[in-house]
């Protein structure tokens, strides 16, 4: 349902689906093109590579997200592919997070599809069938933090100016509560209690003592881990793995599951709120001053 809503919101746009530009890379491995989204098949047998290409900071748009579940899906679909990485183009950063110009000055129905798109990704993410690990090779606020948080393991590029974390309240935004709780799954109560009132933003050595991520390795050795990881967990068959992580993630996906709708309504509700409008303004604002 949430794909071919999709599918048609991509033909709305001018993307064409199913004519993905495919070409043969110097290895001989067929790498596909979507606008935002790479896919590269690695040498890892059986593995691909997601490149996040939505610049300049990757951020989470309509298209984005729409294109980047349409991968996925493709991909869990053709049984050639037991594990992918996801990483990114833009250099220095993972994702910046949801894009804010999504939530700022649009109308409710523009929510409503927004938000729907950001749980359909989590939830593609979060149950995906797929090993996911994530080779975070750039700063990862938010969203971003989401998405590497609800793969099956961390890698991250050891650069102190990489951050990583959950930082909606430094946008007067309250997190909403399945961010909350795949944080709280992967780091723990307490700690999430700090990181998310204080809205924190880790360098990798304090993500790393968190366990936010499970390694932290030289910048150009992100993506080389990351596969090497990757035959490590694909040594185990695919039908236990993916039930026991079925076991462990059901109860936090059901809990959006069942609350899917709401949840979508208390965002068009809290986002709409002139205060809430007012904060993102000024932040996109201070985004921009920054640069002067
Ligand atoms: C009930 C629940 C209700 C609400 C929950 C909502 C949940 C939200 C979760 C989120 O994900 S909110 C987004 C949080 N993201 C951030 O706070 C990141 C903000 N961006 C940055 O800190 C920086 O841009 C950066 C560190 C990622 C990169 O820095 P730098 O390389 O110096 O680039 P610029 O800052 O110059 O940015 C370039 C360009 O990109 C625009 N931009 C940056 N981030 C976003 C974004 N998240 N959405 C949209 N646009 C973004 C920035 O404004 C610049 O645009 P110009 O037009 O000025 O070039």
């Amino acid at each position: 349902m949430a794909l071919a809503a999709g599918r048609a919101m991509l033909m709305r746009s001018g993307v064409r689906l199913g004519t993905q530009a495919a070409a043969r890379g110097g290895n001989g491995a067929r790498r596909f093109m979507n606008h935002r989204v790479v896919v590269e098949p690695n040498t890892v047998p059986g593995v691909a590579v997601i490149k996040f290409k939505n610049p300049p900071v990757n951020s989470l748009t309509l298209e984005f997200l729409t294109e980047f579940v349409i991968c996925l899906e493709k991909l869990e679909n053709d049984k050639t592919f037991r594990g992918v990485v996801l990483t990114s183009d833009c250099p220095g950063i993972f994702s910046a997070g949801l894009d804010l110009r999504e939530m700022c000055g649009k109308n409710p129905a523009h929510y409503a599809e927004y938000w729907r798109a950001v749980q359909e990704m989590w939830l593609k993410v979060y149950l995906s069938n797929l090993v996911l690990v994530a080779a975070i090779n750039g700063t990862s606020p938010a969203g971003g933090c989401l998405i590497a948080l609800s793969c099956d393991y961390r890698v991250l590029a050891d650069n102190p100016r990489y951050r990583m974390g959950l930082n909606e309240t430094l946008l007067g935004l309250v997190v909403p509560f399945w961010f909350k709780d795949t944080l709280v799954n992967t780091i723990g109560h307490r700690a999430s209690e700090r990181a998310l009132q204080l809205g924190l933003l880790f360098p990798p050595a304090e993500a790393l003592q968190l366990g936010m991520v499970d390694q932290v390795v030289p910048e150009d050795q992100v993506q080389s881990t990351a596969l090497s990881v990757m035959t490590q967990w694909l040594a185990i068959p695919d039908h236990v793995r993916q039930l026991t992580k079925n076991m462990i993630r059901k109860a936090t996906a059901d809990h959006l599951i069942k609350h899917q709708e709401a949840d979508i309504q208390n965002f068009i509700n809290f986002i709409s709120r002139d205060s809430i409008q007012k904060s993102l303004q000024v932040y996109l604002e201070n985004l921009k001053q920054k640069k002067h």
